[in-house]
């Protein structure tokens, strides 16, 4: 049965409980736990450091945690052979994007779509919609190498928008998007959340996640320094001084 098949409709989007990663003597993470039902967006912020990305990148499966336990869509991305429906149900948007060198914008768009078994008729129509809207048209036949980081960084925004993901992670999503394509994300993302994606993102740029966070968690040497809604976190983090004077 495809990966995908075996995510139940009604599935918890992701479950965290206790999670922890360490770096030999170095706390990256610790105490961690979040649940993200279908629609709702968490925001992680935090200082340089703070335990962001160890976060997102444990949670996707790509670290081994130290200790607890994540499930996405009620699935272990950290165990064979569970790993492979929880990495059908979630969608990964690194800080740096992961582009083959040799397929174009188009191509890696189109392989994604075929290997999430998303090749109906209105395919090419969907992902040219989205190149559009993007603003990658113009670059949608060139390869990884010609783009500038903006663009790649949109190619890679486009590669887990194309796909019906259950659970959406970026990690510094508008890093080097000027501040139309910013907005433009906002737009992505609240129509990624109507659909019923649930959504994790970090970022240091709090007016972007004002258009899309429902929480945050703030993070601080690994451990959670204040959780709840999105506006009165943002508050109390200005006023403890966790955030930079102007955010
Ligand atoms: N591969 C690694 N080996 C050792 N220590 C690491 C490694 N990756 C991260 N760390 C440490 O873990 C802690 C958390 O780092 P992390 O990258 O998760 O922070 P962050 O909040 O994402 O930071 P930034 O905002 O700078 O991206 C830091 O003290 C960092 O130095």
């Amino acid at each position: 049965m495809p990966a995908a098949e075996t995510i139940a409709p009604d599935a918890i989007p992701l479950q965290v409980t206790g999670l922890a990663r360490h770096y030999g003597r170095l706390v990256g993470l610790a105490h961690f736990d979040l649940e993200l039902k279908p629609g709702q967006c968490v925001a992680l912020i935090g200082a340089n450091g703070s335990g962001k990305s160890t976060a997102v990148r444990t949670i996707s499966g790509l670290l081994e945690p130290t200790e607890g336990t994540v499930r996405v869509c009620g699935h272990d991305p950290h165990s064979e052979p569970d790993a492979e429906a929880a990495r059908a149900a979630l969608a990964l948007v690194p800080d740096a994007p992961m582009l083959y060198d040799d397929l174009t914008v188009r191509q890696h768009l189109s392989l994604v779509a075929l290997a999430h078994g998303v090749n109906d008729d209105g395919i090419e129509e969907r992902i040219d919609g989205l190149l559009e809207r993007l603003g990658l048209s113009h670059r949608a036949d060139f390869l990884p190498a010609e783009l500038s980081r903006g663009l790649k960084q949109k190619t890679g925004l486009a590669c887990a928008l194309i796909r019906p993901a259950k659970l959406l992670v970026l990690d510094e999503p508008v890093v080097g998007l000027d501040p139309p394509s910013q907005a433009l994300l906002v737009e992505l993302l609240l129509d990624a959340k109507a659909s019923g994606t649930a959504i994790l993102l970090t970022t240091h740029q709090m007016a972007f996640a004002d258009g899309v966070a429902d929480r945050a968690i703030v993070l601080g040497e690994g451990e959670v320094l204040d959780h709840g809604p999105w506006a009165a976190v943002r508050k109390r983090a200005a006023e403890r001084g966790w955030l930079p004077a102007d955010a």
